[in-house]
């Protein structure tokens, strides 16, 4: 393997930032692919002709976007994975055992290694429990969250990143239920066995999407002490408004100073979920140049884009990092 370990890397070179990719649903729906359907962005992949075609106009899609991310200046790039739970995939397609289901996840990492190369990280994308119903912008999980079996959701999806090579880090992504990453953060290395992150999906008044307070998420990592996962390696935000993400960092890096973070928020625009469709009131009252800045003097170590955002914006923020990285 020509790439060190990403954990190591960020250890051994603390003022590395690393640029991620950026929204890549919405970047394929941008360039023709309908991902409005319940297993969302990875929907491309379940059609079996993606695999047996060569001239698949959609593997072209694909590969293409990746390029293009490549060429932006993206160091580490995530699969299309984002609702491909085994429960979205078997209730929706035409995928329906566990070793089908596994069969599909190894493709889609092998052919997403073979679009970004051998020296670039790839990470392997997990959206929340919260994906599959679209709950995953309000963290509205029922009349008892606690209760829901958030393992049982993600073991197969977890267990085939696991143990997959091709991938160096595993991305749970706008997680936005404190039960949740309660769950999340419980699993040790037998469940979690590679470098892990978490996005968390937080409203633009600086809470979790269910009403808890960054700090109080922090104060719960840090009770957490020698039990936590060594694995884990970075918490951030994702999804999150362009003009307030900034904000949301500071708060976590001021509770949890040691901890490397982790930020791409959205356009800025709002998913409206019925529709499936994107507002086009994109508000920026601060450009990804201070945004970068504020996220590296508050902690951030991989920053990139989330949803609507698209290879401009990843050059944009790479030549940003550039300048404020020391
Ligand atoms: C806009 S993406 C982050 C989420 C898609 C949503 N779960 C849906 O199924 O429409
Ligand atoms: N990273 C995901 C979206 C998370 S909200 C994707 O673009 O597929
Ligand atoms: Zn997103």
């Amino acid at each position: 393997m020509s790439r060190p370990s990403i954990k190591e890397y960020l250890s051994s070179n603390p003022n590395a930032v690393l640029v991620l990719d950026g929204g890549q649903g919405t970047e394929l729906e941008n360039r023709g692919i309908k991902v409005a359907n319940p297993v969302w962005s990875t929907i491309p992949f379940v059609n079996e002709s993606f695999w047996s075609d060569p001239a698949s106009s959609d593997r072209q899609i694909v590969k293409e976007m990746y390029e293009d991310f490549l060429a932006s200046g993206a160091q580490a790039l995530m699969t299309v994975t984002y609702q491909a739970s085994f429960k979205s995939v078997s209730e929706n397609t035409v995928i329906k055992t566990p070793d089908a289901y596994v069969e599909l996840l190894s493709r889609i990492v092998a052919f997403s290694r073979e679009c970004i190369g051998d020296e670039k990280w790839l990470v392997g994308c997990i959206g929340p429990w919260g994906a599959h119903n679209c709950s995953e912008f309000t963290g509205e999980y029922g009349p008892e969250p606690a209760k829901i079996d958030y393992l049982g959701y993600f073991e197969l999806q977890l267990s085939a990143f696991n143990n997959n090579e091709n991938l160096d880090m595993i991305a749970f992504e706008t997680i936005p239920n404190f039960h949740e990453l309660k769950a999340i953060l419980s699993w040790d290395e037998s469940l979690i066995s590679k470098p892990f992150c978490i996005g968390l999906s937080v409203h633009s008044h600086g809470k979790l999407r269910d009403g808890t307070s960054l700090r109080e998420i922090g104060e719960y990592i840090k009770s957490l002490g020698p039990k936590l996962n060594p694995n884990f390696t970075l918490l951030g935000v994702n999804c999150v408004s362009f003009d307030h993400s900034h904000n949301m960092l500071k708060e976590l890096h001021e509770v949890l100073p040691d901890l490397p973070l982790i930020a791409y928020p959205n356009s800025g625009e709002i998913y409206d979920t019925v529709q499936k469709v994107w507002t086009s009131k994109k508000s920026h009252e601060v450009t990804w140049d201070y945004l970068v800045k504020e996220y590296i003097d508050n902690g951030a170590r991989i920053i990139g884009g989330c949803c609507r955002t698209t290879p401009a914006d990843i050059k944009t923020i790479s030549d940003s990092v550039c300048k404020h990285s020391k």
